[in-house]
């Protein structure tokens, strides 16, 4: 895991734990042991601690946190252990020195970092804090300003910005032309000539832990607290670390680090912590996939995207932005200058804002090449239309694309409810077509829900969800089923809204009950945003708006916003919507009109309202999309809980703190969750929603958990 050898009379230790050289046990005691012998062998003058491969270390080893093995030759003893040494010990950094990484680094001596290096301490993500020292060691070297606000919002910075702020003694200047190799070459090369160059200097002032720091006023801590607050709502290590950074202005180092490891110890068992640090692995584990081997993808090089609308536009964006050529077809001129015009914009608002470069923005630009001929479509590797959503628009292009591409271009559908089989059924290539789900904006949100058809092949998925990757979002292969897994699971949770205004609530009650939960708005501030129509649309689709029409046996809920779309109350867009809002606004107030009819309504429909707890909305709200997430994990839909948890969170801003609904599902106990399912289903015998899933019912009787479930599950089928 650290390899030694000598340069010059230099002891070189080298970090070696592919793919990001974190900090597990091994590694730990590999550093200990490099610096034994670097102590002990008279012939070395210093020391240089760098990491093999492409990064020096970006973290301690997540992985040891669950299991406990962090706590064996902790991260914080070698540090020390690495400060009190006798010799110069100079660390070079290149790729991401993140976490216990930089905690390492702060260590050193001497810190020099490629120009390409990211450095930065985003223990708050994972719900803890930089507990190597990183609350104590940062704000004695950066000032405590400068070290709370990377260390609260856990960002990381550029080599160049560390260097500004006086993190880095020095730079390595490397082009983004030069190869891992030459960059990991010269920054050993410089690390070894910095090592020589101080090999007699005294040590004095070179250990971070004996600066002093200069206190701030209690006031910069308020502030900062009442951002964090805003800025990380419901988040605990954020508020946590910056009590460990003012610990750091008030004690001597020594207890300052006793106060670091008691918040540690208490963030480290905390809910906010295991359900962060899942998220953290779910994300990393929506690639594998049982069956599929993402080798077999095929390099996706020129794109087609059909629609210069909104989505479309914002869909073309992602790929430009990667170098990756795009042709955006529309009908019209008319439409599409109005798409190219959307994106020059986009890219102009980025030079604009210090994002990117005007050079960067032309050159992405470049590759865009807007068109209203089909024709040119007929050499892209990948074609997504963004058309209307409507089933026979969809079916008329597909099938037009098939006959203008090649045979090898695979064909991707961007639709949020619609049946892929029967999309791909246009075309004589259905093994090659896909649902391709964006959410909405396209250029910014991750998230994307690839859907896999009954003929959809093993090259097409994979080709598809490395292609999300390149374009930088977070995939999740989801099955071909009414609204794939992200809307599916909204029906019910949206339907338990609804419920909720017929028997008593109104739309605010429920609105606060879901944002006190950690939601960044409520189901109704969200429609609003959307526009009601939306929903309007999928219930015509659905073919629920029309009382003769539904079914007899199952509530419906939607007569209040049926009748909000009736009275041209689309929501934020023309002003009134659930709510009412100032012209401009997004901040909605509750709206006496909307109240009335909702009385009414309830009435009319022979209920009579009653108070409704805190709880019983969340429970209904929630319980009822988790159990549509079962339900989807019974029928094969979804692969994996971690992938529900993910679209759930990335998609419609389920707090990250909580883990998404499966992994809170886990952690409420599925047994209260089933029998209060049970119990609302007696009280509502009309609600489908209420049917519990088997796979629910059986976890609760067998007093199980789902992860556990299902991570065995995977297992067996994995040796089969
Ligand atoms: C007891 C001491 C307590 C506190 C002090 C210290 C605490 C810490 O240091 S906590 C860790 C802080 N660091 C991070 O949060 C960084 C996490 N990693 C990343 O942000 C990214 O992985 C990356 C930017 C470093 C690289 O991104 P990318 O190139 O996209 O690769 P992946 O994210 O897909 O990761 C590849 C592979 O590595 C695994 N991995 C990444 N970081 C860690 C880690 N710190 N510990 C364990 N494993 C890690 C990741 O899961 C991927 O694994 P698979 O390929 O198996 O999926």
């Amino acid at each position: 895991m650290t390899s030694y050898k000598t340069i010059k009379d230099v002891a070189v230790i080298t970090i070696e734990n592919p793919p990001v050289n974190a900090l597990s046990l091994a590694v730990r005691e590999g550093i200990l042991d490099g610096l034994s012998r670097a102590s002990k062998d008279d012939t070395v003058c210093a020391i240089v601690i760098i990491g093999g491969g492409r990064t020096f270390p970006a973290g301690a080893d997540i992985s040891e946190f669950a299991n406990g093995k962090a706590f064996t030759k902790p991260l914080p003893q070698i540090i020390e252990k690495i400060e009190s040494t006798q010799k110069p010990i100079v660390c070079a950094i290149h790729g991401t020195a993140f976490g216990g990484g930089l905690e390492v680094a702060l260590g050193c001596h001497y810190r020099i970092a490629s120009t390409r290096s990211k450095v930065g301490l985003p223990e708050v993500n994972l719900g803890i804090l930089p507990g190597a020292g990183g609350t104590q060691r940062l704000p004695r070297l950066i000032g405590v300003w400068l070290a709370a606000e990377m260390i609260c919002s856990g960002k990381p910075i550029e080599a160049v910005d560390a260097d500004a702020k006086g993190i880095l003694d020095d730079l390595v200047e490397i082009s983004s032309l030069e190869s891992v190799q030459t960059e990991y070459d010269k920054l050993l090369d410089a690390a070894i000539t910095l090592a020589l160059r101080v090999k007699n200097h005294s040590l004095e002032g070179k250990r971070v832990s004996q600066l002093k720091v200069e206190p701030v006023s209690d006031f910069f801590y308020e502030q900062l607290a009442l951002q964090i607050s805003k800025n990380a709502r419901g988040m605990n290590a954020p508020l946590q670390a910056l009590k460990a950074v003012k610990a750091s202005a008030m004690f001597p180092f020594k207890e300052g680090m006793q106060r670091e490891q008691q918040i540690l110890g208490r963030l480290f068992v905390s809910s906010q912590a295991k359900a962060l640090q899942h998220i953290f692995f779910a994300e990393r584990q929506t690639m594998k996939i049982p069956g599929i081997d993402m080798k077999k993808g095929v390099p996706i090089k020129f794109v087609g995207v059909i629609g210069a609308g909104m989505m479309g536009s914002g869909i073309a964006i992602n790929f430009i932005k990667k170098g990756i050529p795009v042709v955006l077809i529309d009908a019209e001129q008319e439409f599409l200058d109005r798409g190219v015009k959307a994106i020059e914009d986009y890219f102009k608002g980025r030079v604009k804002k210090g994002k990117t470069t005007r050079f960067l923005a032309d050159r992405s630009l470049g590759y865009l090449r807007p068109s209203l001929h089909y024709e040119d479509l007929s050499n892209v590797d990948l074609v997504i239309e963004a058309v209307f959503e409507n089933l026979d628009v969809k079916k008329s292009v597909l099938k037009h694309l098939d006959e203008i591409c090649k045979p090898q271009t695979i064909l991707c559908t961007n639709t949020s409810t619609l049946d892929i089989d029967q999309i791909a059924s246009a075309t004589n290539r259905p093994d090659r077509v896909i649902g391709t789900h964006f959410f909405s904006p396209a250029n910014v949100m991750r998230l994307m829900e690839n859907v896999a058809g009954s003929k959809t092949s093993e090259r097409t998925i994979a080709s598809v969800m490395q292609i999300s990757k390149t374009i930088s979002k977070i995939p999740v292969l989801v099955g071909n089923c009414f609204g794939f897994i992200g809307n599916r699971m909204l029906f019910p949770y949206n339907n338990q809204a609804n419920a909720l205004l017929q028997e008593g609530a109104f739309p605010h009650d429920v609105d606060k009950v879901l944002y006190d939960f950690g939601f960044p708005m409520g189901l109704f501030q969200m429609s609003d945003l959307a526009g009601n129509d939306i929903g309007l649309h999928i219930r015509k689709a659905q073919g629920i708006v029309d009382p003769s029409q539904r079914d007899p046996n199952e509530r419906y809920v939607s007569t209040t916003a049926d009748k909000l779309c009736e009275m041209k109350r689309f929501g934020v867009k023309s002003s009134k919507g659930w709510y009412s809002y100032a012209k401009g606004s997004r901040k909605g107030r509750p709206d006496k009109e909307v109240m009335d009819l909702i009385v009414e309504n309830s009435k009319a429909e022979g209920f009579v309202r009653r108070n409704i707890s805190a709880k019983e909305i969340e429970e209904r709200c929630l319980y009822a999309l988790i159990n549509e997430g079962f339900k989807c994990l019974e029928e094969g839909m979804a692969y994996k809980p971690g992938d529900i948890d993910i679209i759930w969170i990335y998609g419609y801003g389920f707090p990250p703190q909580k883990g998404g609904p499966m992994h809170y599902a886990d952690a409420v106990g599925l047994k209260k969750i089933y029998d209060s399912i049970l119990q609302y289903g007696k009280a509502d015998p009309k609600t489908s929603a209420w049917k519990p899933s088997k796979l629910l019912e059986q976890l609760a009787s067998s007093g199980k958990k789902l992860a556990k479930y299902w991570t065995k599950k995977l297992k067996a089928q994995s040796n089969l």
